[in-house]
């Protein structure tokens, strides 16, 4: 792969190494020092694996022209390493990159099912199941759509669901995505930039010149001789770690929970909730990230308001434009979607097959070897807790000041982030709400503006 990579113009080899390490296994460590901003590494624009590539391919890109309906980006991507691995000759420069590639994943979407079930209860369990099931389904729409019609291009020994499914794995762990000045996704897979290991320590320091279509990577801190070099992948929780790239992080502070709200169609006044969602940015069926930092956005109750407003209600929430259940719109009304909340959370942390404390318990007695694909699951599932636990709490609290009645003029609490430990003040105009800091007075300004107004104005 080196002297393709010189060949083909990439800059910044002299100063790197592939090496093995300890905690994150194969990577690429510095020969020399860097400064942080320096660049590092230069893959040139014709040898990235992109789908413009695919399409201009002289074999495969016929083939995938005629394939109805279009392959997605990802499955253009798939088909394209498995098409250069399976090359007998000719591609030599990619083939030597493919044949660099891992040769196994541990995704979890290959994980054993006694694996899989140490994480049972949390989103990384149901998205894996939906996930191995529409990896079938599409391994059998790219049969009828592509191999069958192209068997000389297409083995179907070498592309079978488990070539598949590396395939697969090899995108999803390796792939970078960009968006272009004008929009435009861009997914692409740079040799030897891909050999790079991730850190949330360092800021992202790869890059796409859009101009050149060249990738590089800057360095994200100052180096010396040895160290590895990282780039990072973006704030990912444990449960995508685990299922897009078959790592996690331990106590991950981007740990997250996707909560799936949806309504169905035949609900009373769907279509003009349908029209209230969408002017506050939501949809009818929205996946909201609970997080550590914000385990229960403000768009959850939002969308709960809406969801659970009556005639009387929907009249008055429908004048209030893109400011629509912004705050609360009656305590009935609150009280109902908090209650709920409360409920759906215990029913969710109900369903994870063992407790956060048992499982700390048992990562502490070694019950998971370290760097398993069970231990790997055990730390999914402990984040994914955290958050729903946070969640649960903050609705009780939020549910017990509508329920006395405070909650209207809370001043103990930042009437934006909910934050109560921290220096608040009150809003300059009305004096019925506090705030942690600006950025908080100013996120909350919109939603608030109309009952700042009237209550600056009933006061005088
Ligand atoms: C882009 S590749 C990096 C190169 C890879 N280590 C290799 O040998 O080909 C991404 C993969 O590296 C591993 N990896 C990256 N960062 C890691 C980290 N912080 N801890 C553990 N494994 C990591 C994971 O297996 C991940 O799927």
């Amino acid at each position: 792969m080196d002297s393709w990579l010189r060949e083909s113009g990439a800059l910044g080899l002299d100063s790197l190494e592939l090496a093995d390490f300890p905690d994150t296994g194969r990577g690429v460590k510095t020969t020399r020092s860097f400064k942080e901003g320096e660049k590092i590494l230069t893959i040139p624009a014709k040898i990235l694996w992109t789908v413009k590539h695919a399409y201009a391919d002289p074999l495969l890109g016929p083939a995938l022209k005629s394939a109805q309906p279009p392959l997605s980006v990802e499955d253009t991507l798939a088909i394209y390493l498995l098409f250069v691995k399976s090359r007998e000759s000719g591609y030599e420069g990619q083939r030597s990159h493919v044949a660099a590639l891992p040769t196994s994943y541990s995704s979890s979407i290959l994980f054993e099912e006694d694996e899989l079930e140490v994480a049972a209860g949390t989103s990384l369990y149901t998205i894996t199941k939906q996930l191995e099931q529409s990896i079938e389904d599409d391994h059998r729409s790219l049969l009828v759509r592509l191999f069958i019609q192209y068997p000389d291009l297409f083995p179907l020994d070498k592309f079978g669901i488990d070539d598949y499914k590396w395939a697969l794995c090899t995108v999803w762990s390796r792939a970078m995505d960009f968006v272009l000045p004008n929009g435009t996704p861009v997914r692409l897979l740079a040799p030897f930039a891909d050999m790079l290991n991730h850190t949330s320590s360092v800021k992202q320091c790869h890059a796409y010149d859009p101009s050149t279509g060249n990738l590089s990577v800057l360095a994200g801190k100052d180096y010396q001789p040895g160290d590895q070099v990282f780039i990072n992948y973006g704030p990912v929780s444990n449960s995508r770690l685990l299922r897009l790239y078959g790592f996690v992080i331990p106590g991950n502070p981007n740990d997250s929970y996707d909560l799936v709200l949806s309504t169905h169609p035949q609900a009373p006044f769907y279509e003009q909730k349908e029209k209230l969602w969408k002017m506050a940015g939501l949809d009818s069926t929205a996946t909201i990230p609970l997080t550590l930092t914000d385990p229960l956005p403000k768009k959850v109750l939002r969308y709960l308001r809406i969801q659970r407003l009556d005639a009387q209600n929907l009249a008055v929430v429908a004048r209030q434009g893109s400011d629509a259940a912004e705050e609360k719109v009656s305590d009935e009304n609150e009280v109902e979607i908090l209650r709920f909340l409360v409920e759906s959370f215990e029913y969710l942390l109900s369903g994870f097959g063992t407790p956060l404390e048992k499982l700390e318990e048992q990562l502490e007695k070694g019950v998971y070897p370290a760097g398993s694909n069970a231990w790997a699951a055990a730390h999914v599932s402990i984040g994914e807790q955290k958050v729903l636990r946070l969640a649960k709490k903050r609705a009780e609290e939020l549910l017990s000041l509508v329920e006395s009645g405070s909650d209207g003029n809370a001043k103990d609490r930042c009437a934006n982030c909910g934050k109560a430990d921290a220096p608040l003040s009150l809003c300059g105009r009305c004096k019925s709400v506090a705030y942690c800091g600006r950025a908080c007075q100013v996120a909350h300004y919109k939603g608030h503006k109309t009952k700042c107004q009237a209550l600056a104005a009933k006061s005088g």
